[in-house]
């Protein structure tokens, strides 16, 4: 909707653009499906200077066949009836428009960039498998900056004084926008809807300042056809070089490859001479293909180059989010007060190896080593202490255990456990006397509590033949019940399973 006090100056303008009654009917035409061919070619015979246009369009190379149209029948048939509406709307604007003049305003220079809108719309179509929509999108595209000259008939002297300021079509648009309140593709919308022309060619007017929009959708397609072909149609006037910016544009809307648009940009400048000629309209400047070309490379190096960036990033990120997945992993097995592997995990270690040593014939021995009287470690010194104890003892003792190529945990409390693989009882019980005897010349009370001493009981348990134990249970239950019977038989000393055997140290 144009805003109030804009209609109204349009609807007084008394030099807005027009059709000719012959145009306006063959518009008609074109909307009623039931208008036969003859029809639209009797209502442009009384047009002879549109005939003739038609006939040499018609006789082309785009559409001769063998033998040349003679007739407006025959032109009419070959170029179909979406092309001649067009041509005929185009051919009649232009030459209206000229007639009449524009003071301030460049007409030559307003239809050359019309008309490159319009053939590149049509091209767009054509690379994008949209042959049935070329005609409808070449002559939308015609018209899309139709709203400019309507301005300018509503209010001359304002309207030239906001071309004037404006450096680009852009800068134009939001000129409009302040001065307005709209700007000229909603102006050209108006417009159309007087002439009564298709509602899929006004909003294709309408939106053709619209950002393009990503999307698959066929109408999405074609709507962007419109909008890219005033991007397009700038950047040709600007040269080879913003030309490359606008084919980035392109392959990234329209998942076009940049040989595919390049080739769709030189074979517009191939029609254009033609075309030019067809409206009366100077031929708009050559492109320099071998630049254009150079452009596109460059274009293509700077986008292999992003890729690989994004490559480097996309893998440094995977890398990082690996990590973190290992460092939570790792979390979740660690006891969050030693660092050492928690209940859980040693667990899933020794079910592991249990099956593994037994299936080869390797001995495997579990040792429990409990603090004696922890509690009154807790009681005199403090919890903190007591942590700090448990700390100090993982310490002193991981080394040992990695020594023996096994692994320690916390199995809760003031328990701990090494799994030591390749350790018989005799092994296992040296591992442990050693540990026993080292603990004995160690404070673990850290530099506060230099004189802290703890004693610990230990529980062994082993599989050396392999069938000793049904399963990890049983044999940690086997290793916990040999350290409680050190406990009870007195405390700082080892017990080994089957109970029989236990040594006693003191
Ligand atoms: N500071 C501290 N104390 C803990 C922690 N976990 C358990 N304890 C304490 O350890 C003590 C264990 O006490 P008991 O099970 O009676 O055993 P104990 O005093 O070591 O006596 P024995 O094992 O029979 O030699 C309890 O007082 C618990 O509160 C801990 O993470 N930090």
């Amino acid at each position: 909707m144009l805003p109030n006090e804009l209609r109204q100056l349009l609807e007084r303008a008394d030099a807005l653009p027009s059709l000719p009654a012959v145009v306006v009917r063959v518009v008609e035409l074109a909307r009623d499906t039931s208008a036969n061919l003859q029809e639209v070619v009797e209502t442009l015979g009384r047009d002879p200077a549109l005939s003739a246009r038609l006939l040499s369009l018609a006789n082309t190379v785009f559409y001769a066949q063998h033998r040349a149209a003679e007739d407006l029948t025959q032109a009419v048939n070959r170029i179909g009836l979406e092309r001649t509406l067009s041509l005929a709307l185009g051919c009649s604007l232009v030459s209206s428009s000229k007639k009449r003049g524009a003071s301030g305003f460049d007409l030559e220079r307003y239809w050359q960039r019309s008309l490159l809108c319009a053939v590149s719309a049509k091209s767009l179509a054509e690379s994008l498998n949209l042959h049935d929509e070329a005609g409808a999108l070449f002559t939308a595209s015609l018209l899309q900056d139709i709203g400019m000259l309507a301005l300018h008939a509503a209010e001359e002297e304002r309207y030239v004084k906001l071309l004037g300021e404006a450096d680009t079509h852009a800068e134009l648009i939001d000129l409009e926008q302040q001065a307005y309140g709209t700007d000229h593709a909603q102006v050209g919308g108006w417009l159309a809807e007087r002439w009564q022309l298709s509602e899929r060619t006004l909003n294709w007017i309408r939106s053709s300042h619209d950002p393009l929009e990503q999307g698959g959708s066929r109408e999405q397609q074609i709507s962007n056809c419109v909008i890219a072909a005033g991007i397009l149609a700038d950047a040709w006037r600007e040269g080879e070089a913003t030309l490359g910016a606008a084919m980035a544009t392109l392959e990234e809307y329209f998942d076009l490859e940049t040989p595919d648009v390049l080739a769709t940009i030189m074979e517009l400048q191939e029609q254009l001479p033609l075309l030019a000629s067809l409206y009366d309209i100077t031929v708009p400047e050559r492109l320099d293909g071998n630049r254009l070309m150079l452009e596109a490379k460059q274009l293509l190096a700077e986008k292999n180059a992003r890729l690989q960036q994004d490559l480097v990033r996309q893998q440094e990120e995977i890398e990082r989010l690996r990590q973190q997945q290992r460092d939570l992993s790792l979390q979740t097995r660690l006891d969050p007060l030693t660092r050492v592997y928690n209940r859980a995990y040693i667990e899933e270690i020794l079910n592991g190896l249990f099956d593994e040593m037994r299936e080869e014939f390797r001995p495997l021995a579990v040792v429990f080593m409990d603090l004696d009287h922890f509690k009154s470690i807790n009681d005199d010194y403090g919890h903190a202490v007591g942590d700090e104890v448990l700390k100090n003892f993982t310490m002193f003792l991981r080394p040992m255990a990695e020594a023996a190529g096994g692994e320690i945990g916390r199995y809760g409390g003031e328990e701990f456990v090494a799994i030591l693989p390749n350790h018989d009882g005799e092994g296992a019980m040296s591992f442990a006397e050693y540990v026993r005897s080292r603990l004995k010349q160690v404070s673990l009370g850290g530099t506060r509590n230099p004189g802290l001493r703890v004693t610990a009981s230990f529980g062994i348990a082993t599989i050396v033949k392999g069938n000793e134990f049904r399963n990890v249970g049983a044999l940690l239950d086997a290793a916990d019940s040999s350290m409680y019977l050190s406990k009870r038989s007195g405390r700082d000393r080892i017990t080994i399973f089957p109970t029989g055997s236990g040594l006693m140290a003191g």
